[in-house]
């Protein structure tokens, strides 16, 4: 097990493992057409090492295949279930939340190869909104009950951008317009529903997805026409001090699809959308290129959805994660491989300046203590047995995090002196696995809600 040990300050701010852009990618199984057609399959993973290899097409000669290789942080080949994505990859991120955190989770890849059926669902499986509704109303119920110090406000929204022009999913007749001095929802007209439940919300989708712009096109018989945003804000309020302790907003969003002009043989109306989604999509590349180069400017500008989504690319508040979704077989070997290169460049982007010398601010520490926690939790959930060593690190560990908050500004303390009692009287009782599990529950469970101010620490 890796248990690791919260830092007293002063934290180094350089994050080793987790701020960069999380990039995973899946891939669907072969349709009726390219089974028909006999394509060959390209694409192979290995879930283990996280390396995903692709064959190129015999050329005309029928001499040479190359292969070329990429590593990212997961894969999912066509066996893999919405269950499995979600767990291993989007619960971690929507987690973040709670933490604080702005979460953008994106699907990105050429058309038909999945990017609304792993945002939505289907009839049969739950897509990841219907997961992360799920663990977001588990989250407030939890805290609700234990303890009553804190209220949570969940809102949504559902945007769609069509043509150049934003849309309400659920509110058609209001005209939007992006407002980027906005920091919570960078537009105006946007109309939000406060969410009591899970139910809530999937009624909010619902409706949102009967109302998106979709079309039959020569890849896909029912084609997202636009880029969707379902965003869920999450407002933290101590009901004792009346403080907002944190706001956050979770973006989910399903982009539409990138065609090859030529290939989607499009006229009309269909090839305007195509190359209105192609350029929208060659804006994020852009974005994606220049926040990695470190550049500057970044051209968030140049479409609207990199500028509704401007805080989702290097913005060191934000966590990202980028699913590429991509076919599996030769009939679009070209697309595909243009698909693996744009997220493994997304994969190098960070989210935070390279290196920060200067000591953390007080929220940061107070974040990355919780982060800790969060990752120990989880670590030790997946433990068999409670062994002495591991319980005096716990108990050590969160001992040193009460420490962190003792030393930060802002921080009540006398809550946190509550704590520390709490644990000092109680580590000696801990005669089981589950009693530790439960003590990291309730400690995570009240840290959580101990606001913290802005201010740098000392
Ligand atoms: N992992 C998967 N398992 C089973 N079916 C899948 C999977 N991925 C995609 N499909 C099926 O493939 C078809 C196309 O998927 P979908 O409409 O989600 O693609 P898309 O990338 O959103 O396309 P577009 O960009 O044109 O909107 C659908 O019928 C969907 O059910």
């Amino acid at each position: 097990m890796l248990l690791r040990k919260c830092k007293v300050p002063p934290i180094e701010a350089e994050d080793k493992n987790g701020d960069h852009v999380q990039v995973v990618v899946r891939c669907r199984p072969v349709n009726p057409f390219e089974e028909k057609a006999g394509f060959d399959r390209i694409v192979t993973m290995d879930r283990t090492s996280k390396c995903l290899k692709i064959q190129n097409n015999i050329d005309n000669f029928g001499l040479t295949r190359k292969t070329k290789q990429f590593t990212f942080d997961r894969v999912y080949d066509a066996k893999s279930t919405q269950c499995e994505l979600y767990e291993e990859s989007v619960r971690p991120m929507v987690e973040q939340m709670f933490l604080g955190y702005n979460v953008t989770i994106f699907a990105y890849g050429q058309t038909g190869t999945g990017k609304t059926f792993t945002m939505e669902g289907n009839r049969r499986e739950r897509g990841i909104m219907q997961n992360a509704f799920k663990q977001i109303f588990e989250f407030v119920k939890t805290k609700k009950f234990s303890n009553n110090t804190c209220t949570a406000t969940i809102q949504c929204c559902y945007v769609e951008i069509y043509q150049g022009k934003m849309r309400d999913l659920l509110n058609s007749s209001r005209p939007v317009r992006i407002d980027t001095s906005n920091l919570k929802l960078p537009c105006e007209g946007l109309r939000s529903f406060t969410c009591q439940s899970e139910e809530d919300m999937e009624h909010c989708r619902k409706l949102g997805y009967t109302s998106r712009m979709t079309a039959c096109t020569y890849f896909n018989e029912y084609s997202s026409r636009s880029h969707a945003i379902f965003v869920v804000t999450c407002d933290l309020l101590n009901t004792k001090t009346r403080k907002v302790m944190s706001q956050s907003k979770l973006n989910l969003v399903d982009l539409a699809g990138s065609e090859s002009l030529q290939r989607s043989k499009a006229t009309d109306l269909r090839l305007k959308e195509c190359c209105e989604i192609n350029l929208s999509l060659l804006a994020v590349n852009k974005v994606i290129s220049s926040s990695m180069s470190g550049k500057s400017y970044i051209p968030y500008r140049d479409s609207l959805l990199t500028m509704f989504l401007q805080d989702s690319f290097g913005s060191p508040s934000t966590k990202t994660l980028m699913i590429a979704n991509i076919g599996p077989t030769a009939f679009s070997y070209k697309e595909t491989l243009t698909t693996l290169e744009y997220a493994h460049k997304a994969k190098k982007i960070k989210n935070t300046p390279k290196k920060q010398t200067c000591k953390l601010s007080a929220k940061e520490k107070y974040r990355k203590t919780l982060e800790e926690l969060v990752q120990c939790r989880r670590e030790l959930e997946q433990e068999k047995k409670l062994d002495e060593k591991l319980k005096i690190q716990t108990v050590q560990m969160m001992q040193d995090a009460v420490k962190v908050l003792l030393q930060v500004q802002g921080v009540d303390h006398q809550d946190i002196q509550e704590f520390l009692k709490f644990l000092t009287e109680n580590s000696d009782h801990l005669q089981n696995f589950s009693d530790l599990q439960n003590s990291m529950q309730f400690f995570l469970g009240n840290l959580d809600f101990i606001p913290v101010q802005d201010k740098p620490a000392n």
